[in-house]
């Protein structure tokens, strides 16, 4: 009997995010309330007997990795990475099913890195401290030690800092992405004074804004609550992907929108809906009108769900 380790790697959604400084090395210093989706790609491994790795990708972005060199993928990466820091003598044999677009905002690969980390720390059986885990994460991306628990946190510092919060509401989303990919880097850098300056400049929105304690009731309750805040990286991802603005008045002119926004550096734009119905129907008409754009209808994350996914799954292959 093979045991097979299932891990989903679900969409990291940005609900605000403040660029509050710079650090001196360029990171940012982020304060960001980040959710996940029920929607996402799903990493899965299986035991070698030899020391190799391999990965198979399939599902309906897998197109978009094909390109590049596989040991690049952040599976790839993250997978060696482990098996080094676990001085593991065994391999793994793991599947990407890609599902989310790639380079958009949504943390796709992150996700997947983060996955890898927990699908194969149960195959391999290791028991690495939370706080070197979490420092594995970081060296793959400021996205990953977010993506490695997977629920709703305020984020801080540049992606490091990580600050529960109460459970959100079930929110009824459409995800929608104009089918271009952003480059991260590259929409940091177009931040209008980002060369001058040193982490304290007037360009800078102020950290703890949001009140750590409120329990929303709504997905309405909530979505008022995040007009008071944004995402700073709009105005420089949409100067260089200026589609990203009829994304959002797509998301904002449908029946029951209670709040249309763009996640990390974009350009996936998602938007908060009253109903399941009303986000089924504005994702079926934004489908139908744009047929070239990737749309998603999901939902929030809950703590049921959420604890399901994390066991993972161990069955005859
Ligand atoms: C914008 C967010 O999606 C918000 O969740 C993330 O901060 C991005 O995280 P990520 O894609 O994992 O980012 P990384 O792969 O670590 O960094 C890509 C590039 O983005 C910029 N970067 C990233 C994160 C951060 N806090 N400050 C930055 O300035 C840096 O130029 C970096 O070279
Ligand atoms: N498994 C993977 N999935 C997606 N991208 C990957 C993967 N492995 C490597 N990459 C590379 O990582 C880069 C960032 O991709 P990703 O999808 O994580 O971006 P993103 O959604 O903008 O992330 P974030 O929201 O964390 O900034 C891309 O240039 C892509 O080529």
């Amino acid at each position: 009997m093979t045991s097979i380790f299932i891990e989903p790697a679900p969409a990291k959604l940005n609900l605000f995010l403040h660029v509050t400084g710079k650090r001196d090395d360029g990171y940012h210093l982020l304060d960001s309330l980040v959710c996940f989706a029920e929607y996402g790609d799903v990493v899965s491994a299986t035991r070698r007997d030899d020391t190799a790795i391999t990965l198979a990708i399939s599902g309906p972005m897998a197109g978009n990795l094909s390109d590049g060199n596989p040991d690049d993928n952040l599976v790839m990466r993250a997978a060696k990475l482990l098996q080094t820091e676990g001085k593991v003598s065994q391999g793994a044999d793991l599947t990407l099913e890609k599902k989310l677009p790639v380079a958009s905002g949504i943390g796709g690969g992150s996700a997947d890195a983060a996955a890898t980390l927990r699908v194969l720390c149960k195959l391999w059986q290791l028991d690495i401290p939370a706080d070197r885990l979490a420092a594995l994460a970081l060296s793959l991306g400021a996205d990953v030690p977010v993506c490695l628990g997977a629920k709703t946190v305020l984020m801080q510092g540049i992606g490091d800092e990580l600050i529960d919060l109460p459970e959100l509401p079930n929110l009824s989303l459409v995800l929608v992405n104009p089918g271009c990919a952003v480059a991260t880097a590259d929409v940091f850098h177009a931040r209008v004074h980002d060369d001058d300056d040193n982490g304290n400049g007037r360009d800078f929105t102020d950290s703890d804004l949001w009140d750590r304690t409120v329990h929303f009731n709504s997905g309405a309750s909530l979505a008022a609550a995040l007009q008071d805040c944004r995402n700073d990286l709009t105005l420089p991802a949409s100067g260089i992907l200026p589609e990203i603005c009829d994304v959002l008045q797509a998301l904002a002119r449908e029946e029951g929108c209670l709040l249309a926004r763009m996640s990390g550096s974009g350009a996936t734009c998602f938007a908060i809906y009253d109903t399941d119905d009303q986000a089924t129907n504005a994702a079926n008409m934004i489908a139908t009108e744009q047929p070239d754009w990737w749309v998603q209808p999901t939902r929030i994350q809950s703590h049921d769900n959420r604890a399901l996914s994390q066991i993972g799954a161990s069955f005859p292959a």
